[in-house]
């Protein structure tokens, strides 16, 4: 068996032109969405996932603002930049590029966000709606992954998902996203502490794997014609993504995600989608 792509490129191509009719109609109506981000440090990965960004809304017609402090940026220093941009009326919405360098403490950064600009939905307010299964922007690679498995018709309801990982941006929320009556499946999170990963994994329809840590998902751990979405980012020495699915999975899976070209593109494109949606609440709001 040879698994199907879960064409992550090309669904997020399908999505960012259906965002440029959206923006061009906001902008007939006098709004002009304009997404912010801050990026601290050099960090090459993130660099280039910053600037994708940006490239991203020039393709859908966005504006964009960019902050960039050095890795020696105090907390105050970010903060500063925090509380310019929830004050500015031509950022919509933005996002703050992480990781932030080690000694900065991340979540009182995040706290500091004005939740109504959150465009990531990883502020407290907006992961705690979620909870409570009130509209909020939703986390981009958790929705990614959701919107790439139902564009390529992979049953999601009274789905076994294995979901491994459990940082900040996939692995706590995600859980949060399938297990809602829209989703309807069954979720097990796996971790380092996990005590036999393989037996959790072979149950799975569905496997998230967000671990970082290369080739963790073998070929044996995969049940056949399972979806396996590879998410884990690690670099070989050439600098080359290595993602925690092994290749053979391929030859087990019914679909697999390519890394790169699977969960980044989504990730992207789910950024933008949360920008437009909290534009047209404001265009509707406005108009009452
Ligand atoms: N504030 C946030 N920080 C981080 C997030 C996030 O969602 N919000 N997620 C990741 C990084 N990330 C988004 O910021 C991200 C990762 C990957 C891609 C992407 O398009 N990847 C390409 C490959 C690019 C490459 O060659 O390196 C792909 O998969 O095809 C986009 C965004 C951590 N930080």
């Amino acid at each position: 068996m040879s698994a199907q792509i879960l064409d992550g490129k090309a669904t997020a191509a399908e999505i960012k032109s259906d965002l440029a009719t959206r923006v061009a109609a906001l902008k007939e109506r006098g709004f002009a969405p304009g997404l912010g981000t801050i990026l601290v440090g050099e960090d090459p990965g993130s660099q280039k996932y910053v600037a994708g960004k940006h490239r991203d809304c020039a393709e859908v017609g966005l504006a964009s603002i960019q902050r960039e402090l050095p890795a020696t940026a105090t907390q105050e220093e970010i903060e500063a930049v925090v509380r310019e941009l929830n004050e500015d009326p031509a950022c919509t919405g933005y996002i703050v590029q992480l990781p932030l360098p080690k000694g900065i403490d991340e979540n009182r950064v995040l706290e500091l966000m004005d939740p109504a600009k959150d465009a990531d939905g990883l502020h407290p307010t907006n992961l705690g709606r979620l909870v409570l299964n009130e509209p909020a922007p939703l986390p981009c690679t958790p929705n990614g992954i959701i919107q790439l498995l139902r564009r390529h018709g992979v049953e999601i309801k009274g789905a076994e998902v294995v979901v491994v990982g459990r940082g900040v941006t996939i692995g706590r929320p995600m859980p949060l996203l399938l297990t809602r009556r829209s989703e309807n499946a069954t979720v097990t999170q796996c971790h380092t502490g996990t005590k036999d990963l393989s037996a959790h994994l072979r149950r799975a329809d569905i496997v998230i794997a967000a671990a970082g840590v290369p080739h963790l998902i073998k070929p044996e751990d995969v049940k056949p014609g399972a979806a396996v979405l590879d998410v884990g980012v690690s670099r070989n020495e050439e600098g080359r993504i290595v993602g925690d699915v092994h290749p053979g999975v391929a030859e087990v899976a019914g679909w697999i995600s390519p890394n790169p070209g699977g969960v980044g593109p989504m990730t992207r494109a789910l950024l933008l989608v949360n920008v437009v949606e909290a534009a047209e609440r404001a265009a509707a709001a406005a108009a009452h």
